[in-house]
């Protein structure tokens, strides 16, 4: 069976339409105004719209306010709310109160110490997105993380992979994790924010879909 693909920061129709056609099961929106992919709530609702049930639709959030992330919620209906700052367990329990989308959390991995840390996200969110530890942006950077990290690691909840994926590294990636989903950004664009379909179409070939 072959892992689970989002491709995130997708901002047109056009990429949105051939990522579906290529075969990746998901596609995440980005909501954070200082990254390149940033789409505003108008355009990402048209977005998730456009993508219906084909693909699983993810909002991606970075240390949103209560009030922001509600009114993205209610303008999106995103399947999952993709939290890639610094919230605590505690903050999106509280956020899953009113929402019904699924909650994943973005775990910058420097170390097995923040790996054991991830674990207080057990039982809160839906699945664990291990990236590498941010930067002067949280993500979207295209840098790994040292994927031995995951190795002989107990995965007790769902989880993924993103980081400085491309559709050459992309088998090594599964071969050292198998991870059950990638999730590339950086790595599938011809410059920052700019989706590139033969990149998106060859990393979900490599990834087996
Ligand atoms: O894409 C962004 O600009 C971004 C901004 C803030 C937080 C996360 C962001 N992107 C996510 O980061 C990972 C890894 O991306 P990359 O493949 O290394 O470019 C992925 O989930 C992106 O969607």
């Amino acid at each position: 069976m072959p892992p689970l693909v989002k491709i995130c920061g997708l901002s047109t129709p056009e990429t949105l339409d051939a990522a579906i056609q290529l075969g990746a099961t998901h596609i995440g929106l980005v909501h954070y105004e200082p990254s390149s992919r940033h789409v505003d709530l108008k355009t990402a609702a048209e977005l998730r719209q456009r993508a219906g049930s084909a693909v699983k639709v993810a909002l991606l959030l970075v240390n949103a306010s209560p009030q922001l992330t509600g009114a993205a919620y209610s303008a999106v209906r995103p399947d999952i709310i993709q939290f890639h700052g610094s919230e605590t367990p505690e903050w999106i329990a509280a956020v899953k109160q009113h929402v019904s989308a699924e909650a994943w959390k973005a775990v910058g991995l420097r170390d097995a110490g923040t790996l054991e840390r991830s674990r207080q996200y057990e039982g809160i969110v839906d699945r664990l997105l291990f990236d590498a530890p941010a930067q002067a942006l949280p993500g979207g950077t295209g840098t790994r993380f040292d994927w031995s990290l995951l190795v002989n690691h107990r995965h007790r909840m769902d989880w993924g992979i993103a980081g400085g994926l491309t559709p050459s590294n992309v088998a090594e990636a599964m071969a050292a994790t198998s991870a059950p989903l990638l999730d590339v950004s950086s790595g599938v664009e011809s410059a920052p924010g700019v989706k590139d379909v033969d990149k998106i179409a060859a990393f979900l070939k490599a990834a087996g879909r």
